[in-house]
């Protein structure tokens, strides 16, 4: 089935934050009937109120670990991007509950409340640490998987449609690296490396939104979808910061920090051997088998296929020089090398 949002209701579960942002945007320029954004904080939604100055988007303050206001803020809507999530690793390792309530049962709360409301499509904003989880907030984030998993398989005859995406590192976003990379040169400081060899993928919050909208066209109930990405070390990301701010490649090597792990994966092997190839993405769809494993006996299958996960130590790697003309196309990026020196910008 696909859906066109023109015209349409949506929710957006943690509207205010970078990606919320961004695909409010594109909903109101694809003229779609209202958006309702959902978030705990008030002051952002005002921002965002005096920013956009649209009267199509609405505000609800309210927490997704509150089932009452999640099923208030999805009536009547029509499709539901959910976005709200407790995201930094070091944060969630201290935590690991404040991930649970928000990650695990506040993302049942909106399956739940969209299920009730007779929503058509739900998608669900998942990490590449839900796969062979080391951390808290990648596993609380796994078991966000599976919760939404679980609702398609447990309701076949449902009408709301629950799918995932599972992305990488998204360039610029609020309080990740490359900003705080920029930070320290701009104060003089050499740039912080936890393990120069660590490798994460990189996308842009543009290919993040395109593959929400991507598993929002295609998605068949419990689907997860992977959108293909580069990878760099992180030793790599801060030389290129350093070049495009013209300052010499002197790393401050920090040593890893809690929960980290050296190496991301987007889909596991066993995930690889079952996935449909889109070529910009990929779709894992859903195991419907119920538990009687019995009834699959004689067709079952031998667990072929590929021998490695796609992670971000065998994904196509960039070297310096790419990384910096990636840099070069952040808004962000050009905006802060416009600020300290226009030629750099250029
Ligand atoms: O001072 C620092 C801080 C971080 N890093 C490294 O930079 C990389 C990226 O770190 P960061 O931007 O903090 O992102 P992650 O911890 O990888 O997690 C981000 O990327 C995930 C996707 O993998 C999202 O789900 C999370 O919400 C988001 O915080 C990692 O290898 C870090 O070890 C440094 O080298 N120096």
């Amino acid at each position: 089935m696909t859906y066109s949002t023109n015209g349409r209701r949506v929710l957006i579960t943690g509207g205010t934050g970078s990606f919320g942002k961004t695909m409010v945007r594109r909903l109101l320029d694809r003229g779609v009937g209202e958006v309702r954004v959902l978030s705990r904080d008030e002051a952002k939604q005002d921002d965002m109120r005096r920013q956009l100055g649209d009267d199509r988007v609405r505000y609800h303050v309210g927490d997704v670990r509150d089932y009452d206001s999640v099923l208030r803020a999805s009536r009547g809507i029509d499709y539901v991007f959910h976005a709200a999530a407790l995201k930094q690793v070091p944060s969630c390792e201290f935590f690991p509950l404040e991930a649970v309530r928000t990650n695990v049962l506040g993302s049942a709360n909106v399956v739940e409340a969209a299920e009730r409301n007779g929503v058509g499509s739900v998608v669900v904003l998942s990490t590449d640490k839900a796969v062979h989880p080391v951390n808290a907030m990648g596993m609380s984030k796994a078991m966000m998987e599976k919760v939404a998993q679980a609702h398609a398989r447990n309701n076949p005859n449902s009408a709301t449609t629950v799918s995932c995406v599972r992305y990488g590192n998204v360039m610029y976003s609020r309080g990740s690296v490359i900003p705080l990379f920029i930070e320290q040169i701009k104060a003089g400081r050499a740039p912080t490396v936890t393990d120069p060899g660590m490798t994460r993928f990189l996308m842009s919050l543009d290919d993040s939104v395109e593959l929400v909208e991507h598993a929002f066209q295609h998605a068949r109930p419990g689907d997860i979808f992977i959108r293909k990405a580069v990878a760099c070390t992180v030793g790599d990301l801060a030389e290129a910061v350093c070049e495009l701010f013209d300052v010499p490649a002197k790393l401050d090597v920090i040593g890893v920090r809690h929960g980290e792990k050296q190496d991301e994966t987007l889909a596991s092997r066993e995930e690889l051997a079952q996935a449909d190839d889109f070529g910009d993405f990929l779709r894992v769809p859903l195991d419907a088998r119920d538990l009687n494993y019995a009834l699959y006996v004689s067709e079952g299958e031998l667990g072929r296929g590929p021998r490695e996960d796609f992670n971000s130590a065998n994904a196509p790697r960039l070297g310096v020089p790419e990384i910096v003309e990636l840099l070069r196309t952040l808004p962000e990026v050009r905006a802060e090398l416009a600020l300290r020196d226009p030629v750099l910008a250029c």
